[in-house]
């Protein structure tokens, strides 16, 4: 059997990228993770007991990343310089320094990594510093290909598109080669199982996406507690353990009783302690059933902002991103989910302030937005 790939994690925050990597069942270690910021790398601890190292990327020479003999390397460098809603410096911003500086150090290193993943938002891909990344991994021998995915593609209903670019160095290769050097908003799956070749002229874009959503789960398979009307037991949706994120629990529909699927990857310790993990979060969250009280939209936000909130119901198949100003704010932070007894799917017609007062409000809890966020 080939060995595990050894991974390094680039910008690691509190390790979206190796829950994602776990999730995907790739057999790899992460030799190391790198993250400037203290609190991300105390919550990137908690999760997963090993605390990354602390400081500025920049500063890494090609021997430092030598010493870990990394096969791949998975980058989520700072979007700022490349948001819509920022300035757009792109490269001229301080914090896209350190990125194009570590893709420099490749061609000055003894091992060179053979795979990397990079990540970032919608607006990086004519940024100047994607052409500096690709003229940059062009030279030193990859192979790249590049996507706009959503996870709507992927059955979350959370809409929240993001730029990816998958690179491999030369003499490896993709397995759809139609599909290199080209900007796709549809993974290459989606692509072969409709028998469609990119090279046939196809431009996907951001408009087909809504077709999307029918495949979706709807929101309530994500709540940690099923909203007063639901006519199923509580806690019917799918929970996914804190440790691998991985294995699940569902709830037997008549009896109530939790149902362990634990599927962690051979290689994961004990896969029980999972299991039991999951069930310990699951008698957390109901004994927690209150504590939803705290979540609740106030009414004079519902008077103030009501007309701009986006407001989704139990059988919504999508939801808006969350930003970090959620909670503080209702105006374009993501959406807030309405847990009436009366209405649990959108209604044809705009509804009143008044009505919306009525539609029992609240914001999602953490556990929810990390549920959706992080199947991405
Ligand atoms: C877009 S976030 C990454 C999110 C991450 N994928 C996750 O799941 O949380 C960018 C991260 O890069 C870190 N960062 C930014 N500039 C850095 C630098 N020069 N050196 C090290 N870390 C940096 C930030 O602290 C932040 O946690």
């Amino acid at each position: 059997m080939e060995e595990p790939l050894r991974i390094l994690e680039f910008y690691s925050g509190i390790g979206g990228m190796r829950y994602s990597l776990m999730r995907a069942g790739i057999r790899g270690e992460v030799v190391e993770a790198f993250d400037i910021n203290d609190k991300a790398n105390d919550v990137y601890e908690h999760n997963f007991g090993h605390r990354p190292f602390q400081g500025n990327i920049q500063t890494l020479t090609a021997i430092d990343l030598d010493k870990y003999g990394a096969h791949a390397w998975l980058l989520s460098p700072p979007c700022q310089p490349y948001t819509r809603q920022g300035l757009q410096k792109g490269s001229a911003d301080v914090r896209a320094f350190s990125f194009i500086k570590i893709l420099e150090l490749i061609p000055h290193m003894l091992h060179p990594p053979l795979l990397l993943f990079m990540e970032n938002v919608v607006g990086f891909e004519t940024s100047n510093t994607h052409k500096q990344m690709i003229e940059v991994l062009i030279r030193v021998g990859f192979v790249t290909q590049e996507y706009i995915l959503s996870p709507l593609q992927f059955k979350v209903p959370y809409s929240r598109p993001r730029y990816f670019c998958l690179a491999k160095r030369k003499p490896l290769s993709f397995q759809h080669p139609s599909c290199n050097n080209q900007l796709l908003w549809i993974p290459p799956s989606h692509l072969m199982s409709r028998n469609i070749m990119p090279k046939d002229g196809h431009h996907f874009s951001d408009e087909g996406q809504e077709e999307f959503d029918i495949f979706c789960e709807p929101i309530r398979n994500y709540l940690e507690t099923q909203t007063s009307y639901n006519p199923q037991p509580e806690y019917a949706g799918v929970s996914f353990c804190v440790k691998c994120n991985v294995c699940t629990v569902n709830f037997d529909k008549n009896t109530g009783d939790p149902v362990i699927n634990s599927s962690a990857p051979e290689d994961m310790e004990n896969t029980n302690i999972h299991s039991d993990n999951i069930v310990e979060e699951v008698e957390g969250a109901k004994e927690d059933k209150i504590a939803l009280d705290k979540y609740t939209v106030p009414i004079s936000s519902i008077e103030r902002w009501g007309n701009a909130m986006d407001i989704v119901y139990p059988d919504s198949k999508r939801c808006c991103c969350f930003t970090k100003s959620y909670y503080r704010y209702v105006k374009g932070t993501g959406s807030l989910l309405a847990t009436s007894e009366i209405i649990n799917s959108k209604p044809a017609k705009k509804l009143e302030i008044s009505s919306l007062k009525d539609l029992h409000l609240r914001f999602f809890t953490p556990r929810e937005r990390i549920s959706t966020s992080h199947h991405t």
